[in-house]
C-alpha cells in the first residue's frame, strides 16, 4: 500500500524554544504563566525541568485551571487535591476498601495518571484522565482530542441504556421450557415481574424481558435501567426478586444460577454487540483536511483506505466480534481504571465499529467524517469503585462524581461518562491509525513506551530522533527535541515555546495571543474570572488564551 505520508519537509515547523535551563531557573509562577499563554506545552514539563515532581505539581495547577473552565470552578480544584501525587492517606483508603472493593488486602498499586484535553464532547470541554501503564497512549488519545476540538468538538448519541443479567432455570421437560418462555413474555405477566423487580431499588426499572431456550435450560435475559449505577448488584438483587414470582408460577423450574452467561458479563458474545448492553453510544467528529493534514499529519485517502482494510476487513478476516477498531481497548479500560470502573467490563465495553469516511460535502475536501459505535458500554458514576477518593477526584475531574443531581435525572452522569468514554475513543482511533499511516507506531512507541539502559540506543530505532527525521525516517515533529524520542535517544534539544508567526492556525488552547476563530464557541470559563485570577497572572478574557475556544 501506498504510504501518503506528508514529507517532514512538508509539516509545520517547530517553534522557537527556551532551553531547559531557562525554564529550571523561572520560579513556578512564572512556569506557570507560560504554560497559561501558550509559551510552554504541559506535556513538555519534565525535559524542560528536569525534575518530575516538579512538572507534577505544574501540571496539576495547570489541570485544575483546565477544568475549571470546563465547568465548576472549585470543584475542579477539590478534583484535583483528591487525585494524590506526592503522599497518600492509606488508612482512609484501607477503611474505604473494606466491605466494598477488596478482601485480604496487602497493598495498594499506584497508576500513573495522565489527563486528555481540553476535549470538546457536545459542546462542553473535558479534561479526562487515563490510567495506564502503555507510553504513548496518553499522548495519542491527546492528539486524536486536540484533533476533535480543533473540529469544533465531537457529537454523541445514547441510542440504548440498560443493564442485562440472564439467569439460567432448568425445566423439567421441553414443553415446560416452551411454557415457561410464553408466560414470562405476556404483557400482563410482564407487569408482575416488573413490579417484584422494581421493589428491590429505587432506580433499577425493568425495561424487557426476553427467554432464550436450549433444550430443557430457559434463560431470561432482564434488561434494565440502573440510573447512575453501572448496576450489576442492583439487577442481580431486582433479578433474585423477580426470579421468586416467576418459580411461584413454575414450581418445578430449578434455578441452577443467577447467571447464566446470556447476560453477557464480562465475556466476549455476539448478543451484547447487536442488543446492546450498558450504554450504547455513537460518536462522531467532521475532520477538515487542514486537521487531518497538519495535527494528524496524515491523509483523508490514507485513512479512510486504512480502515477499510484493518478495521473492516482484517477484522472480518480475523472472525471478529465488535472488533472493528484499532485499540478501542486501550482508552476504555485506561478510563476505566482511572474513574473506578469494573475494569473486566472492558471485554464487552470495548466493542466498537470505527469508520473513517470521505466527506462528501464539496466544502470539505479531503476532510473525513470519523465515528465510533460502542454498544455495550458499561459505566456508573455511584458504586463499585467509583466512591474510592482517588477515582472519585478523576471523576469530579469530569464534573461527573456521583448520582446526578437534579435538575438532571438519575443516570444523567453515568450517560455524560459513557459518551466521554466514546469521544475518548474517537480520538485514539483517529491517532493511531493516522500513526499506523504514516510509519510512526514503533517509532513513537520506542520513544515513549521503553525506557532505554543508561547510555545504550533505543532497540529498533538508530541514531537521534533528528538524525532519523533526516534520514526521512520518522517525522520531524515526532523527532523534535521538545518532544521524547530526542530526549530518549540523547537527542541534546532545548525547550521551544511559538512564537506568534509559528503557531498553526486552528490551535485550540495554548496558542499564541490573539490567535482565535471568530465562529467557535467561549468556553464556560469566561464566566469564573475571579477563580482565574486567584490563579494566574495571565489577563482573563480574550487576551488569555487558555480562555479561548478554537
Ligand atoms: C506519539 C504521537 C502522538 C506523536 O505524533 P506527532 O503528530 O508527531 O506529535 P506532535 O509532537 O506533533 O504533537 C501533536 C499533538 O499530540 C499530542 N502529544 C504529542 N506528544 C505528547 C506528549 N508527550 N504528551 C501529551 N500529548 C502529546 C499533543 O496534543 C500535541 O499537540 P501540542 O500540544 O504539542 O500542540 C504519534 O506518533 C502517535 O499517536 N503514535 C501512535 C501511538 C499509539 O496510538 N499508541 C497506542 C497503543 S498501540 C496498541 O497498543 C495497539 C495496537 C497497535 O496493537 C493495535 C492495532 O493497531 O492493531
Ligand atoms: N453482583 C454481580 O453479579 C456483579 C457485581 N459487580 C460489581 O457490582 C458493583 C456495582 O454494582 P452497582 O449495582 O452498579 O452498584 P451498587 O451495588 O453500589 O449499587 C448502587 C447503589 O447506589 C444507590 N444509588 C444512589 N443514587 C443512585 C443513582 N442516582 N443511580 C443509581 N443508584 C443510586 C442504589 O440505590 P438502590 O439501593 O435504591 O438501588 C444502590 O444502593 C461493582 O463493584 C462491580 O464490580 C460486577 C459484576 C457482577
Amino acid at each position: 500500500m501506498a504510504q501518503p505520508a506528508l514529507a517532514s519537509e512538508e509539516r509545520k515547523p517547530a517553534p522557537a524554544a527556551h532551553t531547559d535551563a531557562s525554564v529550571a531557573a523561572m520560579t513556578d509562577d512564572a512556569i506557570f504563566d507560560a504554560l497559561v499563554s501558550g509559551k510552554i506545552k504541559s506535556h513538555n514539563l519534565e525535559k524542560a525541568l528536569g525534575d518530575r515532581s516538579r512538572a507534577v505539581t505544574l501540571r496539576r495547577r495547570l489541570v485544575e485551571l483546565q477544568a475549571a473552565m470546563a465547568g465548576s470552578a472549585e470543584l475542579a480544584g477539590s478534583a484535583i487535591k483528591g487525585l494524590p501525587h506526592s503522599d497518600f492517606n492509606s488508612a482512609a483508603f484501607y477503611d474505604a476498601v473494606d466491605g466494598s472493593n477488596c478482601e485480604n488486602v496487602i497493598g495498594y498499586l499506584p497508576l500513573p495518571v495522565g489527563v486528555v484535553g481540553p476535549m470538546r464532547v457536545d459542546g462542553k470541554d473535558y479534561m479526562v484522565p487515563l490510567a495506564t501503564t502503555e507510553g504513548a497512549l496518553v499522548a495519542s488519545t491527546n492528539r486524536g482530542a486536540r484533533a476533535i476540538s480543533m473540529a469544533g468538538g465531537a457529537r454523541t448519541v445514547l441510542t440504548g441504556d440498560g443493564m442485562t443479567r440472564a439467569p439460567l432455570l432448568r425445566m423439567p421437560s421441553l414443553e415446560a421450557a416452551a411454557e415457561l418462555k410464553a408466560w414470562v413474555e405476556n404483557p400482563e405477566n410482564f407487569k408482575l415481574v416488573a413490579e417484584a423487580f422494581s421493589s428491590t431499588s429505587r432506580f433499577g426499572r425493568l425495561q424487557s424481558l426476553v427467554v432464550s431456550t436450549a433444550g430443557r435450560n430457559a434463560y431470561l435475559r432482564f434488561k434494565c435501567s440502573t440510573g447512575d449505577a453501572m448496576g450489576m448488584n442492583m439487577i442481580t438483587k431486582g433479578v433474585n426478586a423477580a426470579l421468586a414470582a416467576v418459580v411461584e408460577r413454575f414450581p418445578t423450574a430449578r434455578i441452577l444460577s443467577l447467571s447464566g452467561n446470556v447476560c453477557t458479563d464480562k465475556k466476549p458474545s455476539a448478543i451484547n454487540w447487536v442488543d446492546g448492553r450498558g450504554k450504547s453510544v455513537t460518536a462522531e467528529v467532521v475532520l477538515s483536511r487542514d486537521i487531518v493534514e497538519n495535527t494528524l499529519k496524515t491523509t483523508a485517502d490514507a485513512l479512510v483506505e486504512l480502515n477499510t482494510g484493518k478495521n473492516l476487513i482484517g477484522s472480518a478476516v480475523a472472525g471478529s466480534i465488535g472488533g472493528f477498531n484499532a485499540h478501542a481497548a486501550n482508552i476504555v479500560s485506561a478510563v476505566f481504571l482511572a474513574t473506578g470502573q469494573d475494569v473486566a467490563q472492558n471485554v464487552e465495553s470495548s466493542m466498537c465499529l470505527t469508520l473513517l469516511e470521505h466527506d462528501d460535502d464539496p466544502a470539505n475536501e479531503g476532510g473525513i467524517i470519523a465515528s465510533v459505535t460502542m454498544p455495550s458500554i458499561e459505566v456508573g458514576t455511584v458504586g463499585g469503585g467509583t466512591s474510592l477518593s482517588s477515582q472519585a477526584a478523576c471523576l469530579d475531574l469530569l464534573g461527573l462524581r456521583g448520582a446526578a443531581a437534579e435538575p438532571l435525572t438519575p443516570g444523567s452522569n453515568a450517560s455524560q461518562l459513557a459518551r466521554i468514554v466514546a469521544a475518548s475513543v474517537l480520538a485514539g482511533e483517529l491517532s493511531l491509525m493516522a500513526a499506523h499511516t504514516t510509519g510512526d507506531l514503533l517509532r513513537a512507541h520506542m520513544a515513549l513506551n521503553r525506557k532505554p539502559a543508561a547510555g545504550s540506543a533505543q532497540p529498533g530505532v538508530t541514531g537521534g530522533g533528528a538524525a532519523a527525521a533526516a534520514a526521512g525516517r520518522i517525522p520531524a515533529r515526532v523527532a523534535s527535541p521538545t518532544h521524547g524520542l530526542a530526549a530518549v535517544q540523547g537527542g541534546a534539544g532545548s525547550f521551544r515555546h511559538p512564537t506568534a508567526a509559528a503557531v498553526p492556525p486552528g490551535r485550540r488552547y495554548f496558542a499564541a495571543a490573539n490567535h482565535r476563530a471568530a465562529d467557535k464557541p467561549v468556553s464556560p470559563a469566561r464566566e469564573a474570572p475571579a477563580f482565574l485570577s486567584r490563579h494566574t497572572t495571565t489577563p482573563v478574557g480574550d487576551a488569555c488564551p487558555i480562555l479561548r475556544g478554537v
